[in-house]
């Protein structure tokens, strides 16, 4: 019987998930891939088959919270599991906090630790430990792997994790951790075949999604990020701010009498691309809806990207490659053209023809800086590292 691992990468809205077959090797065979999306709205549910990409499923589906979806999920595999061992499930939980470096086997001790991070990013991690409570109650015994986005940066040296506050809130666990590591680890491991011996150069990886991170490589290991604490800081996001003036939150509650709650939402929920634009969230529609309000959004995103690719290459004392993935990175060509434009100083040089059929190499052959586009797979890593704990 073949030996089967969930994986479950639950946000703020919605529930990816993925079956994989693991062969002897090992090696892990994407089966399906499935998202449960609008959860607690007009949720829908859509799976494909992996190797081939066809449609099984897409309709409506009545699901109030993320619990509801994973049980709707699981009554929809059951009868596909047959003739496979599910050995584990793995999941990717944002915040790892001080204590993981590594994936962990969850277990109440280890939950309860994790619900603690939850006020630091309560868009994503009470979402993933809901999955991991969830699967808990409906397959007791299944064995159950957080992979943390935080644990790819833990390279990161004492410098960048350091704030310019007092050493007592550091030794507390107030510092940079950084965000997007499973992502960030796939891009390491698939560098080589694109970039050859300058995979093991100065990279700069651009993950460009409804959340988005820049992330420093040397040697293939994180040395700075732009997220810090939490996802929100860095780039301006889909809904998220990216860094601003620490003293606006204090000014909001003061002078406008904003309560905690209401500054959170307000800059989780209501502002970056959304806040910019007015309308959307969302970059393909931005790009489509071409109004002045979107150009500007557009235009404050490439601006502040090429700004931290700016700041990220004196970290790295120069920059051999930029690598773009994720939702925007591999699908937005103008995005990119106009953060390469932003780069020209830099020496940067755009292949415009590659850049419009997505690379991977998109730019020119004499580019002292190579411009790449690579896509990511968070699943096929939390796979990686679900098989390893669980398999020993
Ligand atoms: N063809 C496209 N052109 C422009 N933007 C796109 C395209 N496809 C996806 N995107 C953008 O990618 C973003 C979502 O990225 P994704 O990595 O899927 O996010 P997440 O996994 O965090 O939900 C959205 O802003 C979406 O508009
Ligand atoms: C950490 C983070 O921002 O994740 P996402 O891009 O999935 O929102
Ligand atoms: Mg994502």
């Amino acid at each position: 019987m073949d030996n089967a691992i969930l994986i479950i990468n639950a946000g703020s809205s919605s529930l990816k998930f993925a079956l994989y077959r693991v062969e002897p090797g090992p090696s892990f065979e994407p089966w399906y891939r499935g998202i449960i999306e609008e959860i607690g709205g007009a949720s829908r549910m859509r799976v494909s088959l992996a190797p081939t990409a066809e449609e099984l499923l897409d309709q409506p589906l009545a699901a109030r919270d993320h619990d509801e979806a994973i049980w709707e999920m699981l009554a929809w595999l059951a009868p596909r599991l047959d003739g496979l061992d599910l050995i584990a499930a793995g999941h990717r939980v944002v915040h790892g906090g001080a204590e993981h470096a590594a994936p962990v086997r969850v277990d109440e001790t280890v939950l309860t630790k994790l619900e603690r991070l939850i006020p630091i990013d309560p868009l994503h991690q009470p979402h993933n430990l809901a999955g991991i409570r969830a699967l808990l109650q409906a397959r007791p015994g299944l064995p159950q792997v957080a992979c943390f986005d935080t644990a790819f940066h833990r390279t990161l040296p004492e410098l960048a994790q350091r704030f310019a506050l007092p050493r007592e809130l550091h030794d507390a666990g107030v510092r940079r951790y950084g965000f997007h590591g499973l992502s960030y680890e796939y891009i390491a491991s698939v560098l080589p075949d694109y970039l050859g011996d300058r995979a093991e150069g100065r990279v700069i990886v651009a993950h460009l999604g409804n959340g988005a991170s820049l992330c420093a490589m040397q040697n293939r290991r994180s040395v700075e990020t732009t997220m810090s604490f939490t996802p929100l800081d860095g780039l301006p996001m889909g809904t998220r701010c990216g860094a601003i003036d620490p003293a606006i939150p204090l000014y909001l509650m003061r002078e406008q009498g904003l309560d905690l709650a209401a500054v959170s939402e307000l800059l989780h929920q209501r502002s970056g691309l959304l806040g910019l634009s007015g309308t959307s969230s969302d970059m393909r529609q931005l790009l489509e809806g071409d109004t002045p309000a979107a150009r500007l959004a557009v235009a404050h995103f490439v601006y502040q990207v090429a700004k931290a690719v700016g700041a990220l290459a004196v970290a790295l004392d120069g920059l051999d490659a930029l690598v773009f993935t994720a939702g925007i990175g591999e699908h937005a060509a103008p995005v990119r053209a106009a953060i390469c434009a932003r780069l020209g100083w830099l020496g940067l040089t755009l292949d415009p023809v590659a850049n419009a059929a997505h690379g991977p190499c998109i730019s020119q052959p004499d580019s002292p800086i190579g411009a790449w586009v690579i896509p990511t797979d968070e699943e096929l890593v939390i796979a990686r590292q679900t098989y390893a704990l669980a398999a020993a």
